[in-house]
């Protein structure tokens, strides 16, 4: 279980409330207007913001004082995920090791995990020498040989197309099945998040509220969620 409780959290003048808790396995996308804090409650998590108030408790154990390396979590950004001036090995053995010295058993793992997500024998290559889509999987397979029980994703694939953010998602879908890890994962897609959440969490005006079923939230959406979706997103 991961509890938020009573948890506050600040940037210069703005704030954000949580008071909620996501079972171990679930799936959720946090969606809200921009600028409601939905980045802010994932640094809290990973351990890039100290809250203000409040405590963030994985498997009841309380996170503040862990650094970001030492939390279960692991993180994927919108930009910025691999380093442009190492090889696609050496991007994906730092989820290991920071300093990229890695032994015989870990070498094979980052080799298992560029195979798991498409990518064997493009170990030697730079970012720049692949797709888009090929560098969201190779962000992927860092966030694999992590191995953490937590997987956070701020709108990871918003430059890609539909078709291949479609693809992405299927992706994470399929090991978040085979991992179990729970995701929480930021999204302006109603679409997207239909894909892949079960639930919900709604963030916007200074709250994060509880997560809610997605099919309910989104067949009768509360005046700040319709707001947000405009006429488009509610409903199918
Ligand atoms: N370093 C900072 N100093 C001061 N205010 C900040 C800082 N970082 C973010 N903010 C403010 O915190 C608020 C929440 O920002 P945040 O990035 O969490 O929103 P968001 O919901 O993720 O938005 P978006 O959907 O546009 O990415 C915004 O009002 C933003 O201006």
């Amino acid at each position: 279980m991961l509890e938020l409780s009573s948890l506050v959290l600040t940037q210069g003048d703005f704030r954000l409330e949580a008071h909620l808790s996501l079972s171990e396995g679930s799936s959720v996308a946090l969606i809200g207007p921009s600028g409601a804090g939905k980045s802010t409650l994932l640094a809290a998590i990973a351990g890039f913001l100290p809250p203000t108030e409040g405590r963030i408790r994985w498997r009841g154990q309380e996170l503040a004082g862990l650094a970001p390396g030492k939390r279960p979590v692991a993180m994927l950004f919108q930009d910025g995920n691999l380093f442009p001036h190492l090889d696609i090995f050496r991007n994906v053995a730092l989820g290991i090791s920071p300093r990229g010295r890695l032994s015989g058993a870990e070498r094979g793992r980052v080799e298992q995990a560029l195979e798991r997500v498409g990518l064997s024998g493009y170990g030697s290559r730079t970012p720049g020498e692949l797709s888009g889509g090929q560098q969201s999987r190779a962000a992927l397979a860092r966030v694999l040989v992590q191995d953490r029980p937590l997987l956070l994703l701020d709108e990871p694939f918003a430059a890609l197309g539909p078709a291949l953010r479609a693809e992405m998602l299927a992706l994470v879908a399929e090991l978040r099945a085979e991992t179990g890890a729970t995701l929480l994962m930021v999204t302006h897609e109603p679409d997207d998040a239909r894909r892949i959440a079960d639930q919900i969490v709604l963030v916007a005006e200074g709250r994060a509220a509880p997560p809610a079923p997605m099919r309910a939230l989104l067949d009768d959406p509360p005046p700040a969620l319709r707001a947000y979706l405009g006429d488009n997103g509610a409903g199918d």
